[in-house]
């Protein structure tokens, strides 16, 4: 990496590796593969570097935000976008993780959570978040990286 091009960690939680194929009519038919690859342009648009992540696993998420707080007290983090499927509507952890590495952080969903069901309304990571995007199906990847580089 360049000594002056920071870093956008994307990081995604459970089941967006089923993307393509997990209910299309909610998440679109673009493959998790499809995503890093708007994100790799995203970020050259930028001339950011990207750290693409996904597990199925909270502590996964909450070490990844961890390791981008390092980069953060380097001065070589531009931000963290996070699409934390499920555990947005449950995870203390990552509300925490993120308010205790003081990160710049874009709470991202695919869908319009607050269409959907009650249990999706409430977001356990929106008050430690810069930001939060919604409905803008994967398109929303890209421009939350934008967004980033507007900050
Ligand atoms: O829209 C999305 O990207 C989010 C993805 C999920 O997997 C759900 O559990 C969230 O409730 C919504």
């Amino acid at each position: 990496m360049s000594a002056n091009k920071k870093t956008v960690f994307v990081l995604n939680g459970p089941n967006l590796n089923l993307l393509g194929t997990r209910e299309p009519a909610v998440y679109g038919a673009h493959t998790l593969a499809d995503v890093e690859q708007m994100c790799v342009e995203a970020c050259g648009r930028h001339g950011f570097a990207l750290r693409f992540h996904q597990s199925n696993h909270e502590g996964a998420l909450v070490d990844w935000i961890h390791e981008a707080g390092r980069l953060h007290a380097a001065g070589e983090l531009a931000g963290v976008v996070l699409n934390a499927g499920a555990y947005t509507h449950t995870s203390v952890a990552l509300h925490d993780a993120t308010k205790g590495t003081a990160i710049t952080l874009i709470e991202l969903h695919i869908s319009n959570v607050h269409a959907r069901e009650a249990f999706r309304h409430h977001s356990y990571i929106a008050a430690a978040a810069k930001a939060v995007m919604c409905g803008f199906g994967v398109r929303g990847y890209a421009l939350a990286i934008d967004g980033l580089a507007g900050m």
